[in-house]
């Protein structure tokens, strides 16, 4: 199997955790993994059903975010992921969702506050709002790179649109989105019961660093 081939399967295969973890309706939502050594992306085609995505119907784009090879149109938001891979040389993988506790803060425009230890372990902080943006350009791109550039989260919901995730691989950026939701879905909740504090800043740095270099298998 060629690189390129392999990436178009795990990019097809890391769609199925988006209606998994129902963190998308319908056609909404994108996932894209950069090609290793090429400057070259591979993402989903714009407004194909999730049951009728292939690897085959994968999409390769050039980091202009032009077509450069598959049958079918790619994602609305493609010129915006390449942007982000062009400035962030870090990031492999770029997802956007519309999962509805995330998108509900979006719509609010108000940063998800790091009040769990969950948080601080993938986020490292505070979820951010990014700025609204229209769709069909690199502009929600751009505030995705000025949101994040910097910052320790993975997440950027961008405001009266939703989340978009970004990680050192597509898995990574996926992994993101799932725990965004969940930390989203359990803030909105606490919110609900009253006034909510932050974890002390010092208490987010160990967390966050021992979540991200010790926890797990090694
Ligand atoms: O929100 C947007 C674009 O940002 C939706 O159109 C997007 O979720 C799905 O578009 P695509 O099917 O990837 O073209």
């Amino acid at each position: 199997m060629s690189v390129l081939d392999a990436v178009r399967a795990e990019v097809c295969a890391l769609h199925t955790h988006l209606t998994r973890w129902n963190l998308v309706t319908w056609t909404a939502g994108n996932v894209s993994a950069r090609v290793p050594g090429e400057d070259l992306l591979v993402i989903k085609p714009s407004g194909v059903s999730y049951d009728e995505l292939t690897p085959a119907a994968m999409v390769v784009c050039d980091l202009d975010g032009k077509l450069v090879e598959g049958e079918h149109s790619p994602s609305s938001d493609t010129e915006s992921h390449a942007y982000v891979y062009r400035h962030m040389p870090e990031v492999n993988g770029v997802v956007h969702t519309h999962s509805p506790y995330a998108t509900a803060w979006a719509a609010r425009g108000e940063p998800i506050p790091c009040s769990l230890t969950a948080m601080a372990d993938e986020f490292g902080g505070d979820i951010p709002i990014g700025p609204f943006a229209l769709i069909g350009s690199d502009d929600i791109g751009r505030g995705i790179v000025e949101t994040l550039r910097g910052s320790r989260s993975p997440a950027v919901l961008m405001r009266q649109h939703g989340p978009f995730t970004i990680g050192a691989s597509a898995k990574a950026a996926v992994k993101a989105a799932v725990m965004c939701e969940d930390v989203a879905r359990t803030m909105l909740l606490a919110r609900q019961l009253g006034a909510i504090d932050r974890l002390p800043g010092e208490a987010v740095d160990s967390l966050y660093d021992r979540y991200q270099n010790v926890y797990g298998q090694r």
